[in-house]
């Protein structure tokens, strides 16, 4: 596993969404996919009443989006600038970097723990640097709230939150999508695509306090998630998961054996499927704030379009073979 940055360019992706509802256990609740539009930003991207086109919804909605990037390029002032420059081996925690400096996949395979099928979980990020992303997104709210600028959230599943690169770590992060994420979801994801990542959304989501307090039993829109806990004091808040699923299987009501909560720990990453169905547990006191990554490859997009065969991946499928 390279640790240097190589020249490859991982997309960073802006639009995103995922299908959600809010049945923990598993029923056939979750709806289709929605088109994304930034929640915040419905008003601005509604079409004019009368000749109307999806053309002008775009071009809207493009325009809002480039307003407010220029507006945060413009009059944002980063709270720690060391973010956006740091290489991001500075902010791994030891134990990560002396695995990933040994033979990459056994080094790898010794500190992760998988404590269900298809939920990798370590140690990822220094207690510093969750600190000083903490302290950045707030920076970043602060900010908006005295310019009264309407923060861009992450997809139409969140009204809290922010989008990474708008906070300006388009650059760390994208080192770490090369260097860290796809050499991880080679080893432990390739049938779904983890060996052909070529794009991410990342973002910041927030809960407790002011914020949500859980999130909704959904698949992401991704072929493979990064989500690390940055902190901070929280209880209640568990990831429960329900059992990968393909398309059609989608609604099929999980097994026993594919039910677990997962216990969130500042600094400590998950790393699962995107159709992976999930959603997040109250939030029940203090304040929890976590960093996503929905990893895409657009190869495997294309590839299923074509094979509609049964996913070994997907539980239901796997059940019918056997
Ligand atoms: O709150 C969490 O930890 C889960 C977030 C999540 O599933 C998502 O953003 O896709
Ligand atoms: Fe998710």
């Amino acid at each position: 596993m390279s640790l240097h940055s190589t020249n490859k360019k991982i997309k960073i992706e802006y639009e995103d969404d995922n299908a959600s509802s809010s049945n923990p256990d598993g029923g056939p609740v979750i709806p289709p996919m929605m088109p994304n539009v930034f929640e915040d930003n419905k008003e601005d991207v509604k079409p004019p009443v009368g000749n109307s086109s999806t053309a002008d919804v775009e071009s809207e909605r493009v325009k809002s989006i480039r307003e407010y990037k220029q507006r945060i390029r413009s009059s944002y002032r980063p709270m720690h600038r060391e973010l956006f420059e740091m290489n991001f081996t500075s902010f791994l925690v030891p134990s990560l970097l002396e695995a990933l400096n040994d033979s990459p996949e056994n080094g790898v395979r010794k500190i992760i723990s998988e404590p269900t099928p298809g939920l990798i979980t370590f140690d990822m990020f220094k207690p510093e640097f969750c600190q000083m992303l903490l302290e950045e997104f707030e920076n970043f709210k602060k900010w908006a709230c005295e310019t009264k600028t309407r923060i861009m959230r992450p997809n139409t599943m969140y009204k809290y939150g922010a989008v990474l690169a708008d906070l300006g770590m388009e650059t760390t992060i994208g080192m770490l999508m090369e260097d860290f994420i796809l050499p991880m979801s080679t080893i432990f994801f390739p049938e779904v695509g983890g060996d052909t990542i070529d794009s991410y959304h990342g973002f910041i989501v927030e809960y407790g306090a002011d914020a949500a307090h859980h999130l909704d039993f959904h698949v992401d829109d991704s072929e493979v998630t990064l989500n690390v806990c940055l902190g901070e004091k929280f209880s209640g808040g568990e990831l429960f998961l329900r059992g990968v699923r393909c398309v059609k299987h989608v609604n099929v009501n999980s097994e026993p054996e594919e039910t677990f909560d997962y216990s969130q720990v500042p600094g400590r990453a998950v790393m699962h499927r995107g159709r992976h169905r999930h959603g997040a547990l109250s939030t029940t006191s203090g304040h929890r704030v976590n960093m996503l990554l929905w990893c895409k490859s657009s190869i495997f997009r294309e590839m299923s379009k074509e094979d509609q065969n049964s996913p070994s991946w997907c539980g239901v499928c796997r059940r019918e073979e056997n």
